[in-house]
């Protein structure tokens, strides 16, 4: 025995040798062994319009896996609705995250959405009974709250009591024979320490004795949060549950009920949530923007998951990045801990970069349809360039095609101010060189400055404010080639003592 041992122990280690040395060997690059692919997910309760904070955890998620699961948590039968499913499932979409397993309609479907999940649960419920570790608790919302308030009062964090923690089966009965139905509650195992490593929080350590016997499922027999989510994950066979932090007390209370049915336990990230600039965490409670009201407004998807993959995690690129691309940079050990504040200005340079770099069909589409009604087929490509350079949002690109191809211009009197300080005769002047040079604006500033003497932002802003109504832009030579010619000069001959 001993003989026939010594040789196998031999080869083990020469193997140990090869494979070490087919990694570090001088002619191969090192490469570490391939590590098992990671399933993610995101879980939303389609309760309203996903504003940035569910977006960056969306987005977090399918670039944190190799695997993205959508699934819609939606056993709120009176908070959820279809319709937020179908939008939800549009702004995902839109913001260019592909899940390869979930609804791709709002269709009701026991694969992914939680309502149509009862049966399932239902299994899991009864395996928790059989084991004694969930009861039936028979108290009113009513006995509750007077618990509560007395704990809180005597200075203890409230916790269910355990009333019904012991009730016998004939105690069970004659209350179900009354008509009362219970809620169903997980018997928290005593004195015990739940232990986790958060892959962004670090360890977590929570005590069983701080945790009260919880409800799993409602009395109208809905499960509630806890168990669903956490039985869900392991059927679907998530490995890593990205979430955000307000999540983080919840996930003890999910592991013992993964230990108590023998499921697998995921690995947890918990990111930071993001607030507003009032200090609250965005919510669909509270009225935060939603990316659909980002996108009526004219944000590029790519400006929203630029601003989102960078809040709070580092990226050695400074250009706009697709999703592959973020992908291939993202490390979930990388992810801040501290609150990821919302700034606007953040998005709005995203946006400005995807605005700048915009093929023109999908400039050209992007704007308003009234806008695109005013610009003549000829300056297309020109108003375009105009564009880029000026505008985030097509709002300000219709003001500028209202400039320069119609007639609707609104002078504010601070502006019209700074076009009367030049004076009659410098728009005399204007007038008679546009009228000499009426295709070549460096001979039109150089006939302008010749006959009113005018120069520098004397003669700039004047001119600027009488032909737009601004005293910034485009290129003054651009206005001039692309504003018709009738009309450049019926703007500056507002300042003409004629005109009044
Ligand atoms: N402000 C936020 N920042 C980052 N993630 C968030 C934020 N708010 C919610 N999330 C995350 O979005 C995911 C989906 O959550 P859920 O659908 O419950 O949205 P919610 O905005 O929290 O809804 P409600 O306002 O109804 O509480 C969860 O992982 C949650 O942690
Ligand atoms: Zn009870």
């Amino acid at each position: 025995m001993a003989n026939s041992r010594k040789p196998r122990a031999g080869c083990r280690r020469s193997l140990v040798a090869v494979t070490l040395l087919r990694y570090f060997s001088p002619t191969r690059p090192f490469r570490y062994p391939p590590m098992p692919p990671i399933k993610t997910r995101f879980a939303p309760s389609p309760t309203g319009l996903i504003h940035l904070g569910n977006a960056r955890t969306a987005l977090l998620s399918a670039l944190g896996g190799d695997t993205f699961v959508l699934r819609i948590e939606d056993t709120d039968g009176e908070r959820c609705r279809r319709e937020f499913v179908d939008e939800l499932i549009a702004d995902l979409h839109w913001l260019g995250l592909e899940w390869q397993e979930g609804p791709q309609s709002a269709e009701p479907d026991p694969h992914w959405f939680q309502s149509q999940r009862g049966s399932i649960y239902k299994d899991y419920y009864r395996a928790l009974e059989e084991k004694g570790l969930a009861y039936p608790c028979f108290c009113t919302p009513v006995e509750l709250e007077v618990s509560r308030k007395v704990q809180l009062s005597a200075g203890r964090p409230p916790r269910y009591s355990g009333k019904c923690a012991h009730l016998s089966v004939d105690e069970i009965r004659r209350k179900r024979d009354q008509g009362l139905s219970p809620t169903l509650r997980f018997r928290v195992p005593k004195n015990q320490a739940v232990e986790f490593e958060d892959e962004v929080r670090g360890p977590q350590r929570f005590a069983s004795d701080d945790i009260g016997d919880f409800i799993i499922r409602r009395a109208d027999g809905t499960p509630a949060f806890f168990f669903c989510n956490a039985i869900d994950d392991a059927l679907m066979g998530i490995t890593r549950v990205l979430r955000g932090e307000d999540h983080l007390a919840n996930t003890p209370r999910q592991l013992m009920i993964l230990a108590a049915l023998d499921l697998p336990r995921p690995r947890y990230a918990h990111i930071s949530l993001i607030v507003g600039d009032d200090g609250a965490p965005l919510s669909k409670r509270n009225g935060s923007r939603s990316i659909n009201q980002l996108r009526e407004e004219g944000y590029f998807p790519e400006a929203v998951v630029n601003m989102l993959a960078r809040l709070g995690h580092p990226y050695d690129s400074e250009s706009l990045l697709g999703v592959a691309e973020l992908r291939a940079g993202f490390d979930v050990n990388r992810l801040g801990r501290s609150p990821a504040r919302f700034d606007v200005s953040h998005l709005d340079h995203w946006q400005g970069l995807a605005v700048r770099r915009a093929a023109d069909d999908t400039l050209w589409t992007w704007l308003h349809a009234e806008t695109r009604a005013v610009v003549p087929e000829a300056h297309r490509a020109d108003f375009l360039d105009i564009v880029r350079s000026n505008c985030l949002f097509p709002r300000q690109a219709d003001a500028w095609a209202k400039v320069l191809f119609t007639d609707e211009l609104e002078l504010e009197a601070d502006i019209a101010a700074v076009a009367q300080s030049a004076g009659e005769a410098f728009y005399l002047a204007a007038i008679d060189a546009a009228t000499e040079s009426p295709d070549d604006f460096a001979a039109f500033l150089a006939g302008l400055k010749r006959r009113s003497g005018a120069k520098g932002k004397h003669l700039f802003l004047p001119l600027r404010a009488a032909l737009t109504g601004s005293l910034d832009g485009p290129e003054l030579a651009k206005i001039y080639q692309l504003m018709d010619k009738p009309r450049l000069h019926r703007r500056l001959a507002e300042f003409t003592y004629e005109s009044e």
